[in-house]
């Protein structure tokens, strides 16, 4: 079939060819003349959106959370050889945890804590009931029981996985975090929450320790890590070293800006502080109820 034009409607298709070629070339004319921030903005885009590591396929990772807290705990495994470890486990969810590992045919070698919490009782003393040969841990600056002390740089072995300890301290004195660097993640506990951090106004709180331990010590990781806090409280799961270091409203602060932010945060103190902090003291196994 073949369309009849007639000279009017040539004319007036040229003419609004001629109005569309004009308002794209103004278009682009105007984006052209804004585009060095849109520029540097799509860049950051793409930065952010760096690829991440995959999961080797014996790699097993499953995040859980305990709503009354707001705390993330993390089951990571070898699927080979079913070595598990958990970490920030929480005292009321012990029993959610330990059925899980079951179900899984894990077998539970560590149960971990970032650091001596003050917000909510370690699952790990009674998760040694629950499943007898686990090993608890925290770290030797801690101050608090455990069956494992670690320091900077140490390590830890689940089958042919390998957990290694950085000390960031901050929050707290004992404070570290933990990086499983072949599958590209970090379990930053409450140094570095998401857009956030942890607060430094009780325990061993110093502000400036943590600001260095960010920068100094998870903020050089590489960008594309992903990282894992023990808390959140507005529903975000993850972050990345990248978007923390460009988004997070604290830590992109200089140190003194920070110092004085953090000094006047204002936060009521945890409910739980009171109980949790001796009870952590003693690796959770503290007053521990029969039916937890
Ligand atoms: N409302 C909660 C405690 C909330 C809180 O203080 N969280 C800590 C981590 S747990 S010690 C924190 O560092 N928060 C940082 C922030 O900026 O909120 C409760 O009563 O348990």
């Amino acid at each position: 079939t073949s369309v009849l034009v007639l000279p009017s409607q040539q004319q007036g298709t040229k003419l609004a060819v001629r109005t569309i070629a004009s308002s794209a070339a103004a278009y682009i004319k105007s984006s052209t003349t804004c585009s060095l921030a849109q520029t540097a903005t799509l860049a950051q885009g793409v930065k952010m959106m760096d690829p991440r590591k995959s999961f080797t396929e014996d790699f097993f990772f499953r995040q859980l959370f305990d709503e009354q807290s707001h705390t993330y705990s993390y089951l990571l495994a070898d699927i080979t050889t079913k070595e598990a470890i958990l970490i920030d486990p929480v005292l009321e969810q012990a029993k959610r945890d330990a059925q899980l590992i079951k179900e899984l045919g894990l077998t539970l070698k560590y149960a971990l804590n970032t650091h001596m919490h003050a917000d909510h009782v370690t699952g790990t003393g009674f998760l040694k009931q629950l499943l007898p040969g686990t090993v608890s841990v925290i770290s030797q600056s801690s101050g608090a029981k455990a069956d494992k002390h670690l320091v900077d740089n140490e390590t830890v072995q689940f089958g042919r996985h390998e957990l290694r300890a950085m000390a960031t301290p901050g929050h707290t004195n004992g404070c570290m975090t933990f990086l499983v660097e072949e599958q590209g993640i970090a379990f930053t506990g409450d140094t570095l929450l998401i857009r956030g951090c942890g607060r430094t106004d009780f325990q061993e709180g110093d502000s400036r320790s943590l600001y260095r331990s960010v920068h100094e010590r998870i903020f050089t990781l590489p960008e594309n890590f992903r990282l894992f806090p023990a808390h959140d409280y507005k529903g975000n799961m993850e972050t990345t070293v990248a978007e923390e270091k460009r988004y997070n409203p604290r830590l992109t602060k200089d140190v003194e800006a920070f110092v004085e932010l953090m000094n006047n945060l204002n936060l009521p103190y945890p409910k739980m502080i009171d109980k949790a902090v001796p009870a952590n003291r003693e690796c959770g196994l503290f007053d521990i109820p029969k039916d937890a």
